[in-house]
């Protein structure tokens, strides 16, 4: 089992650059299903275990998929089979956005029942309304989610209860091949989304509003494979952000976009952080003497909960008692216990976490309790006195490409480990002080 060994106390300098969006090429993998004929080819596509599974969903349903250099291609011009089993949906929960594609095209969709996570139940009962509401016929049964449709699927209005931004893709993906339109109220307007329409729309789709709180989508009866950049990613950027300003460093991240991280940078401006837009990126120059704030997670463009656990991480460094309010998932807050073992004054009430800093962290061995909170500790790691050890890595690998060779690039002490050869550091440790 992999570790990461952070010594504390270096300030970053330099330049990093952000890959393509986790949240943004999961989906588009998906709606490439909807290509009957052509091959689609994505570019800027993160090296994440995700990336992976999802390309073994897509190979499961019979398409052909190659992935290398930056790129995937997907030739899903062949008949697809319908179902994607509870191997691949139990290791990633966006396995389950290849249904809206799979009904549209097939008229039958099987998907394993996701179930909860580390950060809450996460029911997928939205997406279901909605493939409802289009006409299509749903079973939950045997560990498994059954929709099928005669004929095509019908557009339809469906308003969400929540602007989800599974349902938002997966409703989108099954409207673009439905007869007739649909119009999706109190969507979610998350970047990802915009990035999700603009490829439908270059397959030969019909989405307008993506980004607004309406989304219309005319159907069609046949889309085709096309060429698409993926965004750069958001919380990946931010994480880089966070990371510059808890060390009190000076670091460029590149390739990060500043409208799509407005309510990050607001509440960081309002600790004390100085940024600089630079054409290329943003940079953050300055972070001294930290204030405490609050904070309150919400769907886009509110703050999003995939910064908040990296927030937790900076905000324990920050003058005064800070609250975060965590709105979109009912537990994500597993890092709360992990930031105590690093001597964190933090605490949980209710749905609101209180911290009081600025807190001497320490380092301690600690377990990542999902993908945000295994950065999260690790930008604690680098400013904890003494060795911070960070396991349960398989959580970071879902969504940070080399993030421990990029943080050592900007000048953190930092160093990635098997079980194994710690034993044998360990081991050859004691024979010198023993020589
Ligand atoms: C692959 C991907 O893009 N993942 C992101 C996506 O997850 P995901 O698409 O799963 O998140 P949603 O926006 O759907 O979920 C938000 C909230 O709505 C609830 N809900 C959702 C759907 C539904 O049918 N019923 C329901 O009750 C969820 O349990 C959760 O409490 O958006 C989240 C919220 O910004 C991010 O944290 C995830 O990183
Ligand atoms: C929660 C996240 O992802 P997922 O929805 O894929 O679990 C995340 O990216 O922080």
């Amino acid at each position: 089992m992999d570790k990461i060994i952070v010594r504390g106390g270096k300030r970053l300098n330099g330049t990093v650059k952000v890959e393509g969006a986790k949240n943004a090429v999961l989906p588009v993998i998906a709606a490439t299903l909807l290509a009957s004929d052509g091959k689609s080819i994505i570019k800027s596509v993160p090296t994440l275990s995700d990336v992976y599974t999802i390309n073994e969903v897509l190979r499961y349903l019979n398409a052909d998929v190659h992935f290398e250099n930056g790129e995937v291609t997907v030739d899903a011009s062949r008949d697809l089979s319908v179902e994607a089993p509870f191997e691949y949906v139990r290791k990633m929960r966006a396995s389950v956005l290849v249904m809206g594609s799979l009904l549209a095209r097939n008229g039958h969709a099987r998907v394993a029942l996701p179930g909860g996570c580390a950060i809450g139940s996460r029911p997928i009962d939205q997406h279901l309304k909605g493939f409802e509401a289009m006409g299509a016929k749903v079973q939950v049964g045997n560990g498994f989610i059954e929709a099928s449709v005669e004929g095509r699927l019908q557009g339809a209005k469906i308003y969400l209860d929540f602007p989800s931004v599974g349902a938002t893709e997966n409703i989108m993906m099954a409207a673009s091949l439905a007869e007739g339109t649909t119009i999706l109220e109190n969507v979610a307007k998350e970047p990802e989304i915009v990035d999700l329409a603009n490829f439908l729309n270059k397959m030969g789709a019909k989405v307008r509003g993506a980004g607004t709180g309406t989304i219309r989508i005319e159907g069609v009866e046949v889309l085709h494979g096309t060429e698409h950049t993926i965004i750069p990613d958001r919380i990946e950027a931010g994480t880089f952000l966070i990371a510059a300003a808890i060390t009190g460093g000076n670091v460029l991240v590149q390739g990060a976009v500043p409208e799509h991280l407005s309510s990050l940078i607001a509440k960081m401006e309002e600790m004390g952080v100085i940024f600089k837009e630079e054409e290329d990126g943003i940079r953050v120059v300055s972070a001294e003497n930290l204030k405490a704030v609050d904070i309150k997670t919400m769907p886009h463009p509110g703050f999003p909960t995939d910064m908040q656990s990296q927030m937790m991480a900076l905000l324990l460094r920050a003058k005064g008692t800070s609250m975060i309010t965590e709105t979109v998932f009912e537990n994500r807050f597993m890092h709360v216990e992990e930031f105590r073992r690093m001597n964190g004054d933090v605490k949980i009430e209710g749905r609101s976490v209180v911290m009081n800093g600025p807190t001497n962290l320490q380092g301690a061995e600690v377990a990542a309790t999902d993908l945000r909170a295994a950065a999260a500790l690790i930008l604690s790691g680098l400013v904890a006195d003494g060795i911070t050890r960070v396991t349960e890595l398989k959580h970071l690998d879902r969504g940070y490409v080399n993030f421990h060779q990029k943080l050592a690039a900007l000048g953190a002490d930092i160093e990635r480990i098997t079980e194994e050869s710690e034993l044998t550091l360990t081991a050859s440790y004691v024979a010198d002080l023993n020589a």
